[in-house]
């Protein structure tokens, strides 16, 4: 028998600027493109219900095709919904003209997945540009990009160029030049996808620093689910136009109700299972055979030993085929994947006793 597995738990980790007020609200919206030459016409988004909250981070998550582009410049008026209402503190972004519009803006930053830098302008012109286009004046705009640059860890690279810089410094620049006009709102568009895992790691931290120092309410959308993971504290799931599933990242990630979203856990809370064994499962029972059953723990249920617990209450030994724990929005999430008697009615009350444990249990096959 292995040693029991424990759990070190921490309290959930709870954005603390993040309310219940919603910064920005989907309200029944809808957005089609004409059909344009020989081509239908696009269904982008079809009733659309989601709230930000202020101070929160919210990721939406779908594969090409999704709908997310569309989603996110919906709340700067890049585009305009066919339907519905996209309402941003307070104002409907739809109904406003293009005038009206350049006011919002300002209070809405937007980073991109190609940094989108001036290549003619330093470092320096690129995060004053914004200020520059308002008419501030060169000592405002100094007053204002100097703290930036030493935010986002720039301040020696104020006067090079962007072909002199790596991809996370590009968009260590392009963050820091969404943050120029002070706006309540980061619109992040893919803004990690073009670069490697360790980058992508530094930069959604420092997307952390500013939501919790700035108190930005930050809303980005991904295609990959350890992004969301990491830093979103809400999450919806877009699938053909339309929000399949939605909620706390947590609940969302450990319980995922709708298969689109399961799809895109394995990469965040599946386990790979040893190929000996993958190959051995069979879906039926086999006589005096074993059932592979994938267990698992969330942070309420995970203070105890885990083995320990199973071993005294089942009364029966097992092993234990791979595992691993994960934290999600700060959070412990554990897996294992285990091997006990598949006959019945032996597995049936197995099965029971983790879930009177509070445990998940999923059997993923049999093995003789
Ligand atoms: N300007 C446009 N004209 C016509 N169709 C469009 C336009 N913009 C987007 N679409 C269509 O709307 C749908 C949603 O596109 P959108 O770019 O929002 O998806 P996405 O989830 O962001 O995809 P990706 O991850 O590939 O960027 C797609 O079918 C796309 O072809």
């Amino acid at each position: 028998m292995n040693a029991p597995v424990r759990v070190a738990l921490g309290d959930p980790l709870i954005n603390p600027t993040a309310t219940r007020e919603a910064l920005i609200r989907f309200e029944n919206v809808s957005k089609r493109f004409a059909a344009r030459r020989g081509q239908a016409e696009v269904r982008a988004l079809e009733g659309i219900d989601l709230a930000i909250p202020k101070g929160a981070i919210v990721g939406v998550i779908g594969r090409s095709g999704a709908g997310k582009s569309t989603l996110i410049r919906l709340v700067n008026g890049l585009e305009r919904p066919s339907g519905g209402a996209v309402v941003v503190d307070g104002v409907d972004v739809a109904a406003l003209s293009e005038k009206g519009l350049r006011g919002v803006r300002g209070a809405i930053g937007m980073i991109f997945q190609h940094f989108n830098l001036l290549s003619s302008r330093t470092v320096f012109d690129n995060v004053g540009l914004p200020l520059e286009i308002a008419g501030a004046s060169r000592d405002d705009i100094r007053r204002a990009v100097e703290p930036l640059l030493e935010l986002v860890g720039l301040s020696e690279k104020r006067d090079r160029y962007p072909a002199e810089l790596s991809g996370g410094q590009k968009q260590r620049v392009g963050i820091a030049r969404a943050l120029a006009t002070n706006p309540k709102v980061l619109l992040c568009d893919e803004a990690t996808s073009a670069l490697d895992p360790e980058t992508t790691s530094s930069i959604l931290q420092l997307l952390k620093r500013v939501n919790a120092e700035l108190g930005v309410t930050i809303l980005l959308i991904t295609h990959e689910m350890p992004v969301i993971k990491e830093i979103c504290d809400r999450v919806a799931v877009l699938e053909g136009g339309r929000v399949v599933e939605e909620g706390d990242v947590f609940d969302v990630l450990t319980r995922p109700r709708h298969p689109t979203t399961a799809s895109f856990l394995s990469s965040v809370t599946g386990i790979d299972l040893p190929a000996d064994v993958t190959a051995a499962l069979r879906p039926e029972a086999v006589a005096g055979g074993q059932a592979v059953v994938r267990v698992t723990f969330t942070g309420e249920n995970a203070t105890t030993p885990v083995i320990s617990r199973l071993t005294t209450t089942l009364g029966i030994d097992f092993n234990i085929l791979a595992g691993r724990i994960e934290r999600i929005a700060g959070r412990p999430f554990g897996s294992l994947v285990v091997s006990l008697p598949g006959e019945e009615p032996g597995l049936s009350a197995a099965l029971a006793a983790l879930s009177q444990l509070g445990l998940g249990a999923e059997v993923l096959g049999h093995v003789a």
